[in-house]
C-alpha cells in the first residue's frame, strides 16, 4: 500500500497540492468528511463530504469513522474502506497523522512548513477573514508541535515565498521516484 498524508498549516498548500497528485499523478484522494462551512471555492465531494452535525454524530455512533477530530468548532473524521484503495493521498491534522502512523507505519508523511507570514499572506489570497485566520494560525502551531516527537517518521518540506506549487510538488514526487527505486533494488537483490 503505499498511502501518502498530507499535513501542515492552514494556507500551506495541503489542498492544492492533494488535488495535483490526484489531477496529474494519478493518486486516488481521500476525500474526509467535515461540518465546517464549504468555503466559496470548495466543492462538495471534491475538498471533502460537507456534512451536518447530526450526520457526523450518526457516523461516529455506527462507528463509521476509522478516526475523527475536532478542530476549530468543527468535526474532521476519514473512513476505513477509503484507506483500502493503493496510492491514495489524505489530508489531516496532527492527531489524524499520528493515528495513522500507527496502523500504517509505512505511510509517507509530508508535512508542509511555512513562516506565519506566509501562511497569512496565502490566506489572504484565500480571502480568509484577518481574525479567523490569527486564530487558525495559533491554533495549527500548538497542535503541530506534538509532531515533533514524530520528527523521522515525517518527512519536512520547507517552502518558501518563490517556491510555485509545481516546485513543492516536484520535491514530493521525486522523494516518491527515489524510494520506490530504492525498494525495487533492494527486491532485485533479495
Ligand atoms: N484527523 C483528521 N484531520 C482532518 C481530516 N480532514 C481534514 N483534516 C484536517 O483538519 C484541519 C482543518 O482543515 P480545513 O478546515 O480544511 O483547513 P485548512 O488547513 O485551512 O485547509 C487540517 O489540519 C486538515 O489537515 C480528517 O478526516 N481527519
Ligand atoms: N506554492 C504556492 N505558491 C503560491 N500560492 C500557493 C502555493 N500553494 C498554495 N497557494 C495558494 O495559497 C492558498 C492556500 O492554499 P491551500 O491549498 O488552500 O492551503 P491549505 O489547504 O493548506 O489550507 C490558496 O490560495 C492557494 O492557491
Amino acid at each position: 500500500m503505499s498511502l501518502i498524508v498530507i499535513c501542515g498549516w492552514s494556507g500551506s498548500g495541503k489542498t492544492t497540492i492533494a488535488n495535483i497528485l490526484q489531477k496529474q499523478y494519478g493518486y486516488h484522494r481521500i476525500i474526509t468528511y467535515t461540518t465546517r462551512s464549504k468555503r466559496e471555492q470548495e466543492k462538495n465531494g471534491q475538498e471533502y463530504h460537507f456534512i451536518s452535525r447530526d450526520a457526523f454524530q450518526k457516523m461516529i455512533d455506527q462507528k463509521a469513522f476509522f478516526e475523527w477530530t475536532y478542530f476549530n468548532d468543527a468535526y474532521y473524521g476519514s473512513i476505513k474502506k477509503d484507506y483500502e484503495r493503493p496510492k491514495s493521498v489524505v489530508i489531516l491534522d496532527p492527531a489524524g497523522v499520528k493515528k495513522i502512523l500507527s496502523i500504517f507505519p509505512d505511510s509517507l508523511v509530508f508535512q508542509l512548513c511555512l513562516s506565519k507570514e506566509l501562511a497569512r499572506k496565502r490566506l489572504a489570497q484565500r480571502k480568509e477573514q484577518p481574525k479567523n485566520m490569527e486564530k487558525r494560525l495559533s491554533m495549527d502551531e500548538k497542535a503541530f508541535a506534538q509532531l515533533d516527537a514524530f520528527g523521522d517518521r515525517i518527512l519536512s518540506i520547507h517552502i518558501e515565498e518563490k517556491d510555485q506549487v509545481e516546485d513543492v510538488v516536484a520535491k514530493i514526487v521525486g522523494f516518491l521516484a527515489q524510494k520506490e527505486a530504492y525498494n525495487k533494488d533492494l527486491g532485485g537483490r533479495q
